[in-house]
């Protein structure tokens, strides 16, 4: 959190860092605190003689330390919490370590071990870490929002109320680990300065029969709230983030299914504002889409695809697709009808009208043409169909199996399965079984990291390679509304960096390990966009003239990003 107005210092990426703290406090604030990393320059000055060992370490010596510390725990939440701490106690050494071991812990800061520590929330909880905000208080939003800093000290805002939380559901006041995760990620992928971004938890209460009976839970102890007070309750949220921080762009994680589109739908109008689980999870499968279209030597206007899991992400998916096309000269109602979605009560058809989501409909299948056969069956729907892509966002395991591998193995030459819910445990089916049943032959990605297969790499296909670059791309230009063309552009860019076109065997999106220089690349894109298409204000805001041509944007954009890095402090 950025220190109190009077003592504001500015949230700078390079040069000296202002400090007005000292002694014990100093040590206390995972901001300024560099434990045995201060100099002795430091110590003298700021008051810290007497309060730490004598020996002084380098950066470089505290990530060993640290990293053999992680090493030694056993358990994937063991090593969470360890993180966790570790975050609260020296920001500069907590990112510098994920830096350093990026492709190694990204399972454990992120999904799937994540999710067990938003399960455990209240049981784990040691010290809080983000805004929350509370229905039953909604004359505190303003207040709670202002603590956190002046206008020009706010880049981002990542927003969750918890009802969808990374596959495993209604996680109440939880919701504060989603936002922190994507708040971390913001920063470790797209150098988003650390105390620029706003973790928050809309606590609106909870349906989950477990916390509620839990008296240790630590959120509202009540059912959640629907209707008009809680559209009110965000609503007020929103116009609190445009009065405060009107140059921060917000971003919506893990909303339910009844409220994640509909609150996209009001707000794009009005702020620059991105819902990660529709447009982000679309944008990354689109540039995996592109990859495997690629490696099998298929045309988008042949192509046809069922997802399965119609719900936040399957739809968005859906939309990413049909409106990206439209743009490559592909209608609307061509790729419409090119795509199946199958959702509980099977395939979605036409006569279901009433029983659909608004975002669902335009999608339903003609009911001629199916009669007699099962549509609540997936093999049959994939026997009929014959689809080229198979994509899951279900929440149901080995939903993909057997049958329906081989099914569709027998109608394409390279099936492309996507099995994509989070965590682990919920995939439709793991790259094992999807490699058996189609004797080798299909083209993967995956939610959740998996290990390679027969020397395969399996691409993970989650929306953390595209919202942090999005997301940093529309705070670099300050862009007015994120806008359908700027999340184009980010697809466009990140498909052409798929391994897969250089080796068939390739994964079809580059590796975790890369994030940062892939980041780059992407919010460069992003801002170029944004800048073309004028919804760029970085020059009336901020008057910076961002170069116009690309390596020189890039180089631009890698200078912006924020590193974990022990800066000169400078007492103030
Ligand atoms: N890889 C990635 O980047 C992302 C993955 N996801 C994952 O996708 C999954 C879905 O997330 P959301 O769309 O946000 O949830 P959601 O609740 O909005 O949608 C899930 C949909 O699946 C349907 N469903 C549930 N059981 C089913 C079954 N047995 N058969 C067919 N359909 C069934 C539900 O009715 C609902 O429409 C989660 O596991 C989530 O973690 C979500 C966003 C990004
Ligand atoms: C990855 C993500 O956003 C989700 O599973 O909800
Ligand atoms: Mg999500």
């Amino acid at each position: 959190m950025a220190p109190k107005s009077s003592t504001r210092v500015p949230l700078s990426v390079k040069g000296p860092i202002d400090c007005p703290y000292e002694g014990r406090e100093m040590l206390s604030l995972p901001q300024f605190n560099r434990g045995t990393g201060f100099t002795a320059e430091e110590r003298d000055v700021f008051d810290l003689v007497g309060h730490l060992p004598t020996s002084m370490q380098t950066l470089e010596n505290q990530v060993d330390r640290a990293y053999d510390q992680y090493c030694s725990l056993e358990a994937p939440l063991t090593k969470n919490t360890f993180l966790m701490s570790l975050k609260v106690q020296n920001e500069v050494l907590y990112f510098r370590l994920l830096q350093d071991h990026l492709k190694e812990v990204f399972s454990i800061i992120y999904t799937p071990t994540e999710s067990e520590a938003i399960e455990q929330y209240s049981r784990l909880f040691r010290r809080p870490e983000g805004c929350f905000l509370d229905i039953n208080h909604p004359e505190h939003i303003e207040r709670s929002l202002a603590a956190w800093g002046a206008e020009e000290d706010i880049d981002y805002i990542i927003v969750s109320d918890g009802e969808e939380i990374l596959g495993i559901g209604d996680q109440g006041v939880g919701a504060i680990g989603i936002s922190s995760a994507k708040a971390v990620l913001m920063t470790l992928c797209a150098g988003v300065h650390p105390s620029r971004c706003i973790p928050v938890a809309l606590d609106v209460g909870t349906d989950n029969e477990r916390l509620l009976k839990d008296e240790l839970y630590l959120g509202n102890r009540h059912g959640r709230v629907r209707g008009e007070r809680y559209d009110k309750f965000v609503d007020d949220f929103v116009q609190c983030v445009k009065k405060l921080y009107p140059r921060a762009v917000l971003h919506f994680e893990d909303f339910g299914l009844s409220n994640a589109r509909r609150l996209l739908e009001t707000y794009r109008p009005q702020l620059a504002c991105f819902n990660d689980d529709v447009q982000g999870t679309g944008a990354v499968t689109l540039a995996a889409l592109i990859a495997a279209v690629r490696v099998a030597g298929l045309d988008f206007r042949d192509l046809r695809i069922v997802i399965f899991g119609a719900g936040t992400a399957g739809t968005g998916i859906a939309d990413q697709l049909r409106d990206f096309l439209d743009t490559q000269g592909i209608s609307k109602q061509q790729v419409m009808d090119h795509i199946w979605l199958v959702d509980k009560p099977g395939l979605l058809l036409e006569s279901m009208h009433d029983q659909l989501t608004p975002a669902q409909r335009p999608y339903a299948a003609a009911d001629n043409g199916w009669n007699g056969i099962d549509t609540k069956s997936l093999a049959e729907i994939v026997k009929k169909v014959k689809p080229h892509v198979l994509i899951g966002c279900s929440t149901k395991p080995k939903a993909f199996n057997e049958p329906v591998l081989r099914e569709m193995a027998k109608h394409v030459e390279r099936p492309i399965v996507f099995p994509l819910s989070n965590p682990t445990r919920l995939h439709e089916a793991t790259p094992a079984e999807i490699f058996k049943y189609t004797d080798g032959k299909a083209l993967v990605a995956t939610g959740s990291p998996f290990d390679n297969v027969d020397g395969k790499e399996i691409a993970e296909n989650n929306n953390c390679f595209v919202y942090p670059g999005i997301g940093m791309g529309s705070i670099l230009s300050r862009a007015r509304k994120v806008t359908e063309t700027m999340i184009g552009a980010a697809v466009k860019e990140l498909a052409g960096m798929a391994p897969s076109d250089k080796d068939p065997d390739g994964a079809l999106l580059p590796d975790v390990a890369d994030i940062r220089d892939i980041s780059a690349r992407i919010i460069s894109a992003v801002v170029l966009q944004a800048l073309e298409e004028g919804t760029a204000r970085v020059e009336e805001i901020e008057g910076i003239k961002v170069p116009r041509e690309r390596d020189q944007c890039l180089e631009w954009v890698k200078e912006q990003m924020w590193k974990p890095e022990y800066r000169p402090l400078r007492k103030v």
